[in-house]
């Protein structure tokens, strides 16, 4: 396979990755903005709806950052892991943590609550807990050591006919470099929103790893930023947000890394990119909140009516799906499938619903048609 590429680590430059602040500050100021948002609003739920979203959050970050390399995790395995840690009530009868989804909870909350200075021996220990407990790695990476070869290759495509996106820091110089990069992170007076970004970006580009690269560069972005938000304010995950956008991410990092589109070592636009999905985060979780409020706001509404247990069942998934699945709307045939009940009963309850100012009829739904949402004022 060869390739004709010249990659930014021959750049006499490197590793001094250049910016544009200028370009950079509103996105940095929005980042601000929408965290003031999040502080503010979260401060107004209870104890029990804070630790609803952190769970969720913290779910979507472990799940989101494997979904990225293609390993499909348990939600409910990483939930059970999650909950654990954070000794929210937990109903061990029904644990469905494994040593795989422990390990990734363990690297989570070492990045949230342990304020140390990053070390070599902390990023080994990241890839061991990460890589140990995945059996298709098993005896085929080397765990907390760097590669000892050159020619790392990012690659995509049918055998023969691969085409290279990327090729690492030849291995004679990843010692040294990861030194640069680990003074850098502990540091560095770069803003930390831009430093979690470059880090990503200059981790990725050493490639020191056999395997996982990708999943510890979001672990050090995460570490960057997380620190200063520790156990009670960090509410986003960023993970999430790369993987909802993950052409782009290879994408950007492609345009990073190369000599032909990046003859300057100039890495704005990652950067700028990578910015905007933190923003995408923290705009995910004032969704999760405004959610959450909506709830906590219906049912004080409805405190004083007597819903049986059919009725009580539909709201609640109606309030859970509102934004997603159920797409704000219950049918007469919705409310029989989730209530297993006869249609003359499920007319009745919903009958009821509407009378009670629960439920209100989707206007321009008629007949067999007739669709109606939850009436939250
Ligand atoms: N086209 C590309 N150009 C540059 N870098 C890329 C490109 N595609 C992927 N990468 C980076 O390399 C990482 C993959 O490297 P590696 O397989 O070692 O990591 P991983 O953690 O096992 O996988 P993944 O990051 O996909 O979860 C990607 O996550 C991304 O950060």
């Amino acid at each position: 396979m060869k390739n004709k590429q010249q990659w930014i680590w021959l750049h006499q430059d490197y590793p001094k990755f250049h910016y544009n602040i200028h370009k950079l500050l509103p996105k940095v100021t929005q980042i601000a903005q929408n965290i003031g948002q999040v502080k503010a609003l979260i401060s107004l739920l209870d104890t029990d709806s804070q630790n609803t979203i952190k769970v969720d959050l913290y779910t979507n970050e472990i799940v989101s950052t494997s979904a990225i390399e293609g390993e499909k995790l348990s939600r409910e395995s990483v939930r059970s892991s999650i909950r654990k840690k954070l000794d929210s009530p937990f109903d061990t009868v029904h644990d469905k943590s494994t040593d795989h989804t422990d390990a990734l909870a363990d690297i989570l909350m070492d990045t949230l609550l342990n304020a140390a200075p990053l070390e070599l021996e902390r990023l080994h220990k990241w890839h061991i807990a990460l890589l140990s407990h995945t059996p298709s790695n098993f005896n085929k990476v080397k765990l907390g050591e760097f590669r000892d070869y050159d020619d790392m290759q990012i690659v995509s495509g049918p055998i023969g006919k691969e085409k290279v996106h990327y090729v690492g820091l030849p291995h004679g110089r990843i010692s040294e470099d990861i030194k640069s990069f680990i003074e850098y992170i502990n540091n560095s007076k770069d803003d930390m929103y831009i430093k979690s970004a470059v880090a990503h970006l200059w981790f990725v580009t050493i490639h020191p790893y056999d395997d996982g690269n990708g999943r510890i560069a979001r672990i050090i972005s995460d570490y960057i930023v997380s620190q200063s938000f520790g156990l009670e304010y960090k509410y986003f995950s960023i993970s999430t947000a790369i993987a909802s956008d993950r052409k782009n991410y290879y994408e950007k990092l492609e345009m990073s890394q190369n000599l032909t589109d990046n003859p300057s070592l100039d890495c704005t636009s990652w950067i700028a990119w990578y910015l905007d999905r933190f923003n995408d985060s923290l705009q995910e979780t004032l969704n999760s909140i405004d959610k959450v409020m909506s709830k906590t706001k219906f049912w004080d509404k409805v405190r004083h009516v007597t819903l049986n247990q059919r009725q009580i069942k539909v709201l609640s998934k109606l309030l859970e799906y509102n934004a997603g699945e159920f797409q704000g709307s219950l049918t007469t045939k919705k409310y029989v499938a989730i209530t297993k009940t006869s249609l003359a009963t499920a007319k009745r309850d919903m009958q009821e619903l509407l009378k009670y100012g629960c439920l209100y009829q989707i206007e321009g739904t008629q007949g067999r048609n007739i669709k109606y949402d939850l009436l939250y004022e």
